[in-house]
Order: C-alpha cells, then sequence, then structure tokens
C-alpha cells in the first residue's frame, strides 16, 4: 500500500465557529476535486468542529481535533473525550504537539494514552514530535526523538498503528520563520521511519505517512515534498488565510 500525501492546517486558537465554517467552505470550493492519494485536513479549535464539519459535509476534506483526553468521560473539567470528537465527525487527532507538552506539560506517557484512547475510537492520530533549539544545539535532536517516538507506540496494537501520523515539527521552527531545510527535514525523517521499522513491523513503518511542521509556506512546501520521506505537512500560521492556504497545498501536491 503506497502513503498518502497529507496536508493538515493547525488552526490552533484561532477563528470563530462561524470564521472557522465561512474558511473551510471557502478552501473546500477552491480545491475542488483532489487526486486521490492526497488528502487535506482541518484541525479548528473544538468550538468551530461541528460549523466546520456541517461545510465540509459532500467533500473530500477531513475534520481533525487539536488535542483528546485518554479518558472516555468523567470528572474531568475543561476536557474533551475521543468518543465526543468521533462524534463531531472528526477522523483525526493531533496529539503531543509541542505546545500542549509546553504548556500543559504533556509527558510521553500521557501522549501514549492518548493515542490509546484515539485508536480505541477508530480515530487516526497525527503525532507530534520535535527537539528545541537547545536541544539541537547541544546534539541531542535524534535521542529525543528517538525517546518521544518509541515511549509513544510502545504497547500499540498493529492494527492501531495503521492510523498513525508523524509529524515532525522542530520546536525551533515553529511560528518563526526559519524552516528546517529540505534536506534537514529528510534527514529526521529517515530517522524516524528506522525507529518505526525497530518499534513496528518494517512493512507498517514503509506505510506510515511523516509529515513536516514548522514555518511552511507556500514558497518552501515544494521543496519539502519533493523529498522522498516527506508525505506532506501540518502548517500553522500559513493555513489561517484561506487564500495562502489554498495556493500552498496547489504547490504541495502540484496541483
Ligand atoms: O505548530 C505548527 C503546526 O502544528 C507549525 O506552526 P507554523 O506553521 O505557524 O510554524
Amino acid at each position: 500500500m503506497d502513503r498518502k500525501q497529507l496536508i493538515v492546517a493547525n488552526w490552533k486558537m484561532h477563528k470563530t465557529p462561524a470564521k472557522a465554517a465561512e474558511d473551510a467552505e471557502a478552501i473546500a470550493t477552491a480545491l475542488g476535486r483532489l487526486p486521490d492519494h492526497s488528502c487535506v485536513a482541518l484541525a479548528p479549535p473544538f468550538p468551530a468542529l461541528v460549523p466546520v464539519r456541517e461545510r465540509l459535509n459532500h467533500t473530500q476534506l477531513l475534520l481533525a481535533a487539536q488535542n483528546v483526553h485518554s479518558e472516555a468521560e468523567g470528572a474531568f473539567t475543561g476536557e474533551v473525550s475521543a468518543p465526543m470528537l468521533k462524534a463531531c465527525g472528526c477522523s483525526l487527532v493531533i496529539v503531543g504537539h509541542s505546545e500542549r507538552r509546553a504548556l500543559a506539560k504533556e509527558s510521553d506517557a500521557m501522549v501514549q494514552a492518548k493515542i490509546k484512547a484515539a485508536f480505541s475510537h477508530e480515530m487516526g492520530v497525527i503525532l507530534c514530535i520535535g527537539e528545541s533549539e537547545s536541544q539541537r544545539n547541544e546534539g541531542l535532536t535524534f535521542k529525543v526523538l528517538d525517546k518521544q517516538v518509541r515511549e509513544a507506540v510502545k504497547g500499540l496494537s498493529v492494527t492501531g498503528v495503521n492510523s498513525l501520523v508523524l509529524a515532525y515539527e522542530p520546536v525551533w521552527a515553529i511560528g518563526t520563520g526559519k524552516t528546517a531545510s529540505a534536506d534537514q527535514v529528510q534527514e529526521v525523517h529517515a530517522f524516524l521511519r528506522k525507529i518505526l521499522a525497530e518499534c513496528l513491523e518494517k512493512d507498517l513503518a514503509k506505510q506510515t505517512e511523516i509529515l513536516y511542521g514548522g514555518s511552511v509556506k507556500p514558497s518552501n512546501i515544494k521543496d519539502l515534498m519533493s523529498m522522498e520521506d516527506v508525505d506532506g505537512a501540518l502548517v500553522g500560521g500559513a493555513s489561517l488565510d484561506p487564500k495562502t492556504f489554498v495556493s500552498l497545498i496547489r504547490n504541495g501536491f502540484d496541483l
């Protein structure tokens, strides 16, 4: 089975539900029909999930959430569970974003529990990993990534892992305008695929999509996606304006 190409908009804490729905419709209309192996997903904030879902009906665009709790229900004020997200129409969820690891102190163990919760409700997971600037400067990049991946996929069932997408997001490249070079990204992605082959099965590692995130723009997506092990992108800032995001997708997918 070949890997898909996937471009995901992470809208973070931006847009009201009405604006998110309007922009989702604008993106879907501008893109029209996508080639079979090319997918686009939108990850709006929680209150916008249902309004966005309503505009994405009858389109190929997928709906993603930005976070999930590890339990299905209970006394967890402010949290949202996998069955709730599934009921809102999410087929994917972003887990372990560096902003959540930093701001909400999410550990690798919490990330793993969230992945399990998502898989048990048949949702695909976009697992974010990435080193900080100081870790890179100290030569720790591969060690950090190795630990993040191994701890996150520990004990996952093979069926679950079919729905895993990795997103390499070096923390120093997020929202900074500093993008890792295409060669730097390829080197890391090849390494990540090697780790996956060690933790999972070889064939599954070959099938796992690995996205890059960190200041991806219409001007650099093509170079990044020309790399053998780069299957797409997780986009923050450049996904907020529908026109910019559509041109990024067109450049990335060569449409
Ligand atoms: O964090 C990101 C996507 O999840 C990347 O954000 P930017 O594209 O704004 O650098």
